[in-house]
């Protein structure tokens, strides 16, 4: 589906994202590990940069309206396929299929506040599941996600992991859930100083062995 070569990426002169070569094939499902700072999110930008037109990005930054409500942040994820006109009706009065389609995505996120509520006024978990619908509403074949669970419990994470899972053929996932790495992906690349220190498929590898180079990664001297 995608092959990137020789990607580097510097910041005021420092080296964020080094990458020889690397390839995503269709229907993969890779978790991107590594401690704060090791390039997980510049390579997850660089990666949607190159796969736009076919993925969905929920970023860390999550890029919510916070005068708006969860209906038209969640909305906005389809704002590009509409005539500006159509969206300005839908702004003012959104048209109930709309909500019909909005409001099944908010049940299976588990976000109980109504659907008016302003994101301004919701907890971290509940705007982190807001960006997450966002992305969902878009309807791609791939996902890209920032760690989209880190503000909720472990159970709800892995919840939610299942339906991305479900909705989209190839899932691209920062994670610090080293576990949840290990445990629901295919592939588990780990990032050390914007390098790849390993790229795995966990159905090759002994987990527990794994989950010990996975914790050694995170205690890596900088
Ligand atoms: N816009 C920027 N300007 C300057 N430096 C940056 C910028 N974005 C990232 N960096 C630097 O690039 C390196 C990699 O950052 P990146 O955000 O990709 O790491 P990360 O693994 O996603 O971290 P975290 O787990 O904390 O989100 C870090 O040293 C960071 O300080």
């Amino acid at each position: 589906m995608l092959t990137i070569e020789n990607v580097l990426v510097e910041f005021d002169g420092k080296v964020a994202l080094d990458i020889d070569s690397l390839t995503i094939k269709e229907g993969e499902k890779i978790a991107i590990v590594g401690r704060s700072g090791s390039g997980k999110t510049t390579l997850i930008h660089h990666l949607y940069d190159v796969l736009r037109s076919k993925a969905a990005l929920c970023s860390q930054r999550q890029g919510l309206v916070e005068n708006l409500s969860v209906f038209h942040n969640i909305y906005m994820g389809e704002l590009q396929r509409h005539h500006w006109l159509y969206n300005l009706v839908n702004l003012v009065y959104p048209l109930p299929s709309n909500r019909y389609k909005v409001s099944e995505l908010t049940t299976a996120l588990e976000l109980e506040c109504p659907m008016t509520q302003v994101v301004a006024n919701l907890s971290g978990g509940q705007r982190q599941r807001v960006a997450l619908g966002r992305a969902l509403y878009q309807k791609q074949p791939v996902f890209i996600g920032d760690e989209p669970f880190s503000a909720l419990d472990p159970t709800m994470g892995r919840r939610l992991l299942s339906y991305v899972f479900n909705q989209h053929s190839t899932v691209i996932m920062a994670l610090h859930d080293t576990s949840m790495a290990l445990a629901c992906f295919d592939r588990v690349i780990g990032l050390h100083q914007g390098k790849r220190q390993f790229d795995v498929y966990v159905r090759d590898i002994c987990v527990d062995a794994h989950q010990d180079q996975l914790q050694a990664l995170y205690e890596m001297s900088r």
